[in-house]
């Protein structure tokens, strides 16, 4: 498939999924291999380092000389451990709140769910018909029953009354008799007709759902830890509740540092767009963080102090500032505030100088790269674990599918590569430098490279991108 860039006047809209896709892979015309890092970024591959030395270990010419900070795999791993061993929960979730049921999709119950009824919970009629006592031919009342009907007086043997689905049957009903199961003589009488198995009667019990048939008063429906959908919001309902004990979504704060940043327009005079502004409230919203802030800080050391010094949410994420440059705040900003480094620089390409940090016992900060891909590196290897056990929710099972192209490694490092799934295969994306998002932005997972590389039909790990799959991070927010 030859890539192809719209025509003046061409939408987007026009281009079908495979020519959006051709758009940012070129696997099928290496004559055509776009040149500099649109394949695979300044620093992507780990070839031509744009590191410097200093805390980074870089060598000499820019190349870093041996694998530098915390294997990724390890830091994800501390990311979803650091809430256990804060002064919080004991699982490290944040403590449980009650919250009507309107206000409860998505959370963890922290509480089993524990049936406040039985259900159903009273005897009911599974059908539209007649309540029927003993065998046919039966008199019929005058009456009928619907539901949500207050009790009705006891049928007698050969008596019948008109039913509706889920109406309480009458005490000594032995049966209810479908509608299209019986017909009524010329006399009133009700007779069941031959599409019953035994015409002149019903078995016992038949389309009636006895009181306690789901659950009884005081059944464990769902345990601690279950994932409130949709339906557990039903069964919550149907069993008695009208609030829950769950866990609340983290409360995450957004600090976009960088004074060279636009909020709108073109970019000019060195000035460019904040793309990670509008990027990560609804990503962090996705992995189950209540957005509860979002502003720009500007590249000044106070500007961030007193931003933090002001902040209650439960994590903090900022943006740019990690590295070692001039206005790179964020790092002395910790010390001042005696912040505890968790995770110091991470083995992984993009976005190796990646931080997490415990601010107090009930605060952490996760501190992003600036390069855009940088900063969603860091999103998913240290903010989506930490997140996660805060909000006490389950692990996504990690699963590997075949890369259909090869992709060149860091020496030493792990690459995160935007892929997309096709069949049974990873197609991994050009376009995919720290400071890109054109690869991910038609991605559907990022696929994880080990160090050296991965040949064509190696199987990757990879980690779906919330938006991609309705099997990991389903968003019902
Ligand atoms: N001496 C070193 N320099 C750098 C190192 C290093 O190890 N030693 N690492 C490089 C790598 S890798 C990355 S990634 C960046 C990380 O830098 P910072 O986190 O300090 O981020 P900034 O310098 O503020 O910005 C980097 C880059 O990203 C652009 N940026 C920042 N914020 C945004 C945004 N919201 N939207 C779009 N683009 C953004 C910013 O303009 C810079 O171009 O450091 C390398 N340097
Ligand atoms: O190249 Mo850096 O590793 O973008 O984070």
């Amino acid at each position: 498939m030859t890539p192809r860039t719209p025509r003046a006047g061409e939408d987007a809209d026009d281009l079908g999924v495979e020519e959006a896709l051709a758009l940012v892979n070129d696997a099928h015309t290496p004559g055509d291999r776009p040149s500099g890092d649109r394949t695979h970024g300044d620093d992507g591959a780990g070839g031509s380092g744009s590191h410097g030395s200093g805390s980074h270990g870089a060598s000499a010419s820019g190349a870093p000389a041996h694998r530098d900070g915390t294997d990724w795999a390890e830091a994800r791993a501390t990311a979803a451990h650091a809430p256990r061993r804060g002064g919080g929960h004991r699982g490290g979730h944040l403590p449980p709140v009650s919250v009507p049921l309107s206000s409860a999709l998505g959370l963890t119950l922290a509480a089993p769910l524990i049936a406040l009824t039985d259900l159903p919970s009273f005897d009911t009629s599974a059908m539209d018909g007649w309540a029927v006592s003993g065998p046919g031919p039966w008199d019929v009342r005058e009456e009928g029953v619907l539901a949500g009907h207050t009790a009705h007086a006891p049928l007698t043997d050969g008596e019948a009354v008109r039913i509706a689905t889920g109406a309480r049957v009458p005490p000594d009903t032995t049966a209810v008799l479908r509608s299209e199961h019986g017909r009524t003589d010329d006399k009133g009488r009700l007779h069941a007709t031959a599409a019953t198995r035994a015409p002149h009667t019903v078995s016992h019990g038949q389309d009636i759902r006895p009181r306690g048939q789901e659950c009884r008063n005081g059944d464990q429906l769902l345990p601690v830890g279950t994932l409130v959908t949709p339906p557990v919001l039903g069964m919550a309902a149907a069993a008695g509740y009208d609030t829950l004990t769950v866990v609340p979504r983290p409360r995450a704060a957004v600090f976009v540092l960088g004074d060279e940043l636009l909020g709108e327009g073109l970019p000019h005079e060195g000035l460019i767009r904040d793309a990670l502004g509008p990027l990560l409230p609804p990503w962090l919203r996705a992995l189950g963080a209540d957005v509860v802030d979002v502003r720009r800080v500007g590249d000044e050391e106070d500007a961030l102090h007193q931003a933090l010094k002001g902040c209650d949410a439960d994590v903090v994420v900022t943006t740019g500032g990690t590295a070692a440059g001039p206005v790179d705040h964020v790092h002395p900003t910790l010390r001042r505030l005696g912040a505890e480094l968790l995770v110091d620089g991470v083995a992984v390409r993009p976005g190796h100088p990646m931080l997490l940090a415990r601010i107090s016992e009930k605060q952490y900060l996760v501190g992003l790269p600036g390069n855009p891909l940088a900063a969603v590196s860091g999103l998913v290897t240290l903010a989506e674990p930490l997140l996660r056990t805060l909000a006490a929710r389950p692990a996504p099972e990690g699963y590997t599918l075949p890369l259909r192209d090869a992709v060149q490694g860091h020496p030493y490092d792990t690459r995160l590569v935007p892929v997309a799934l096709r069949g049974d295969r990873a197609l991994p994306l050009l376009y995919n430098g720290p400071a890109m998002l054109r690869g991910i932005a038609a991605a559907d997972a990022l696929a994880v490279v080990p160090p050296g590389g991965a040949k064509p039909g190696y199987e990757a790990e990879l980690l779906d991108l919330p938006w991609a799959s309705g099997g990991i991070g389903v968003c019902f927010t």
